[in-house]
């Protein structure tokens, strides 16, 4: 480990996302003995760190106490060395309920460096960070899931603990299941016969409820962040891709997931050559049910994603580039709190745009992408507030669930490319290895990323002019770079096309053949089309919508990228046939990334106003807990159904006054989801 490795407690910020006081004292290591229990949906664990103190000038005497971030647990108890400890939970304060409750643990005449403490506590129903699935809600109807997601702060509702990204221990565990389940973590198993095989059925004993119960074991020694602990327990089938690569699904789906992703072991390869050597041994990907809330999350070990990615033709498999680029930008090299977030997913977009452009073998590749992040980059800026929009930004005691949009991905991603732009590629390839290799294991922010490219290019360029100060601090859209837009341009004329069509009378429909595109083609058309309608204010008349519904039957795609813009466009455009297409695409997944817009998008219509809540009050159950908050929040609907209607008819929306069409439509998701189609 380099020196960036040691986490040097008093140097770093202070985090605004944690009630922790990790300028005292840091955990380095977690022992995680956990039950799962499905019939009460929690989690009975007992958690043992070792705690290195630091204290005020290194005393380690002058630390009074431990401040952990907790979130809704129910702490049983807490012993210091082995030792009942004296500890106090501070009431959380309800206009910052995100940040949970402090968990003060008494140090009593402490003269040691290291400490170890023991607590034990049970998860409760208000734990965010976990999704219970009834077996309606899995592929194979026979069993529960429970699956988490601990970006950015959730994982203080699993397990007390510092979360702040600043603060990284290695981790074991031992994780009991009900005998029919398998358990999965962001960490390498230690029950196989080497650490690559998939565990046997371990041990097995009868737990009080008379239940058989299977118990798996983990490590990580690679230091993480609270953020990238977690879980996973279902009927679960693997099946290997590589030496060091494995695919998990639910057993129907293991094949398509294994065909999905099988690139993923050349994503490595090009990887490692950009940055350095693959530092976490395995890297398996788990394809969740279908509400996981994100495109993919980069647990290290073990990536969760959507099953939203499966197109049946790896057209969509870029985002397992990107978790897998995560493995250097975040989860080796991590953001010291939320408000450097662009220093972990803009170098991953970085990285995965060369990833694929590599895989692909076409240098265009990555200005054509690049163009795609460009328009996310202007709709979130426009939909974020001001405070949001700068690479820093100032997220205070505020959500960071709130603060999440495109803007940290592409601002951050673009101010990569102007870097590179202005050095050159080879000589921004060589500060990239430079770059990971400094701060592997350490924690970064915006500042020391600053001066460390200053002083990497002193004497060999000019640097002096980059304002950095505008890209890092300002609001609002950078310039926009002269991306090569010889892949884009077949795209946008057919667009512009179309935008002829709707504006003139009696005109014809492009004729285009686009049965061939791949779909990185068509995305960029439907992209470059709604850039076209927002810039002049209007959308497409309901005449195109059936006119492209004829010419390409966008409206069953079965790409999840191409179905979620089509039917953005068709919503926009007042089209009330799309409405069952679009009910049952948000209620048999809960990708936060489609379903969020559709939800607004109907909410803001006048067709869809009422039909979007009742559909989200329908379903609110089958949607992980962040998302389940985020499109209650997008669309002031309370914590409660009851809340949630007498909210909205605070806003004059009558719930009782919803149609045929609306019941029938919400009805659909939940059919489908139990399998009646
Ligand atoms: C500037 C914002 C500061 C902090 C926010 C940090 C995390 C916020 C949080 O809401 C968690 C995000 C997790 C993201 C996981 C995966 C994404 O890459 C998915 C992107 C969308 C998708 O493809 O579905
Ligand atoms: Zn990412």
């Amino acid at each position: 480990m380099t020196a960036a490795a040691t986490t040097t407690t008093s140097r770093l910020a202070r985090d605004p996302s944690s009630l922790s006081n990790p300028d005292q004292a840091h955990i380095t290591h977690l022992f995680w003995d956990a039950s799962i229990n499905f019939d009460e949906q929690l989690i009975i664990a007992k958690a043992t760190y070792t705690v290195q103190l630091v204290g005020n000038n290194d005393d380690p005497s002058s630390v009074k106490n431990v401040k952990l971030d907790t979130s809704h647990l129910d702490i049983h108890s807490v012993h210091v060395n082995d030792t009942p400890a004296t500890f106090s939970l501070t009431v959380p304060d309800h206009q910052k309920s995100h940040l949970g409750s402090c968990l003060e643990i008494q140090l009593l005449d402490n003269t040691l460096s290291t400490i170890t403490i023991t607590i034990s506590y049970t998860t409760t129903k208000q734990c965010s960070a976990a999704q219970w699935l009834p077996p309606a809600q899995t592929a194979g109807k026979q069993h529960p899931y429970i699956f988490t997601q601990c970006q950015a702060i959730h994982a203080r509702s699993l397990l007390p603990c510092q979360d702040c990204p600043s603060v990284k221990f290695e981790y074991e565990a031992r994780v009991s299941v009900p005998d029919w389940a398998t358990c999965v973590m962001s960490a390498l198993s230690k029950d196989g016969p080497s650490k690559n095989a998939p565990p046997p059925p371990p041990t097995s004993n009868d737990d009080n409820n008379n239940t058989t119960t299977t118990t798996f074991h983990f490590h990580q020694p690679t230091p993480i962040p609270s953020y990238l602990f977690a879980l996973a327990v279902g009927q679960l089938s693997s099946m290997d891709i590589s030496p060091r690569c494995r695919v998990w699904s639910e057993p129907s789906m293991v094949s398509a997931v294994a065909f999905e992703f099988a690139q993923v072991e050349q994503f490595l390869e090009v990887a490692e050559e950009l940055t350095l050597e693959y530092q976490w041994g395995r890297y398996d990907i788990l394809c969740l049910p279908p509400s996981f809330p994100y495109g993919g999350m980069e647990n290290p070990c073990l990536t969760f994603v959507t099953p939203t990615l499966l197109a049946g033709d790896r057209s969509l498999a870029d985002v397992v580039a990107h978790e897998a680029a995560h493995s250097w930008s975040g989860n080796l090299v991590t953001n010291e709190t939320w408000e450097h977030f662009w220093l972990n997913e803009g170098w991953t977009v970085f990285l995965q745009r060369k990833i694929m452009a590599k895989v692909y073998n076409d240098d265009k590749f990555f200005d054509f992408d690049a163009i795609g992040g460009w328009k996310d980059l202007k709709d979130s800026v426009e939909e974020m507030p001001d405070a949001y929009t700068k690479l820093i930004p100032e997220l205070g005691d505020g959500d960071p669930d709130d603060a999440f949009s495109s803007i940290p991905y592409e601002k951050g991603f673009n101010l990569l490319y102007s870097l590179e732009r202005m050095v050159g590629k080879d000589k921004f390839g060589e500060f990239t290895k430079a770059y990971f290799n400094e701060f592997k294991f350490g924690v970064i922010t915006s500042e020391k990323f600053q001066n460390f490219f200053e002083s990497y290019f002193e004497g060999v360029v000019d640097v002096s002019s980059f304002d950095w100060e505008t890209w890092l601090r300002q609001p609002g859209m950078p310039e926009e770079p002269k991306f090569d837009r010889t892949l884009s341009a077949e795209c946008e004329e057919l667009a512009q096309a179309w935008i002829s069509l709707d504006e003139i009378e009696g005109g014809e429909t492009p004729s285009t053949n686009i049965s061939e595109w791949s779909t990185a083609q068509t995305v960029t058309f439907l992209d470059a089309l709604t850039n076209m309608t927002n810039d002049r204010s209007k959308p497409l008349s309901l005449e195109t919508i059936e006119s492209m519904k004829e010419a390409y039957s966008m409206q069953q795609s079965k790409n999840s990228e191409v179905l979620h813009r089509f039917c953005m466009l068709a919503v926009a455009a007042g089209d009330s046939g799309i409405i069952p297409t679009v009910i049952r695409f948000i209620t048999t997944q809960g990708r936060m990334k489609f379903v969020r817009p559709l939800y607004r998008a109907l909410y803001k219509s006048e067709m869809g106003k009422e039909i979007a809540v009742k559909t989200f009050l329908a379903n609110r159950e089958f949607y992980h807990p962040i998302a389940s908050k985020m499109v209650a929040t997008d669309m002031s609907v309370g914590k409660t159904e009851e809340d949630g209607e007498s909210k909205s008819k605070k806003k004059g929306i009558s719930l009782m006054a919803v149609g045929a069409v609306v019941v029938v439509a919400a009805a659909v998701g939940i059919a489908l989801r139990r399998g009646k189609r």
